[in-house]
């Protein structure tokens, strides 16, 4: 089954909250750009995202932070590709020690799962 992966920082621009927290909405955004990926690489077609099944925020997410978001297409159907999908932070900037300075982290903490269904009509599938 088709993987895809991207990694983005999250920027003063991302802080919606107190404390500079990333509003959880991003992380759905990552994923709708890798379910579009997964889509094309299995289908030829950026298709449509039908729905999530199930979100859950298992860590906070600060201005900053690198975040690796990762999908995979776990079953499809006719013209549905449910798909599964984690974000994890990868790299943390370090204010305790001065403003430039970041960690990678040894283990990436999971910020974000989900599992979601998206729609490729069967007119616009390319790839079979
Ligand atoms: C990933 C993208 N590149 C980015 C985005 O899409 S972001 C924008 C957010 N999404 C949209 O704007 C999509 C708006 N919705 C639609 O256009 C339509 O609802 C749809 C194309 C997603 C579905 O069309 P609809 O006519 O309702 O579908 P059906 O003919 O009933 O079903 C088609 C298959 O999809 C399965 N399915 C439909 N809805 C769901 C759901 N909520 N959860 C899970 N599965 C769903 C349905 O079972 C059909 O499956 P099979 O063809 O039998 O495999």
């Amino acid at each position: 089954m088709e993987k895809a992966m991207i990694r983005m920082r999250m920027s003063m621009h991302d802080a919606h909250y107190g404390g500079n927290l990333v509003d959880g909405a991003k992380m759905l955004q990552l994923f709708g750009d890798v379910a579009t990926e997964l889509l094309i690489r299995n289908d030829g077609d950026e298709g449509l995202f039908a729905g999530y099944d199930k979100v859950e925020f298992k860590a906070p997410v600060f201005a900053g932070d690198y975040i690796e978001a990762v999908g995979e297409i776990v079953s499809v159907g006719n013209s549905s590709r449910k798909m599964v999908f984690e974000a994890r932070k990868v790299i943390i900037p370090r204010p305790d020690i001065n403003e430039s300075a970041c960690d990678v982290l040894d283990e990436p903490v999971v910020v974000c799962r989900a599992e979601g269904t998206c729609v490729v009509p069967k007119d616009k599938q390319r790839r079979k």
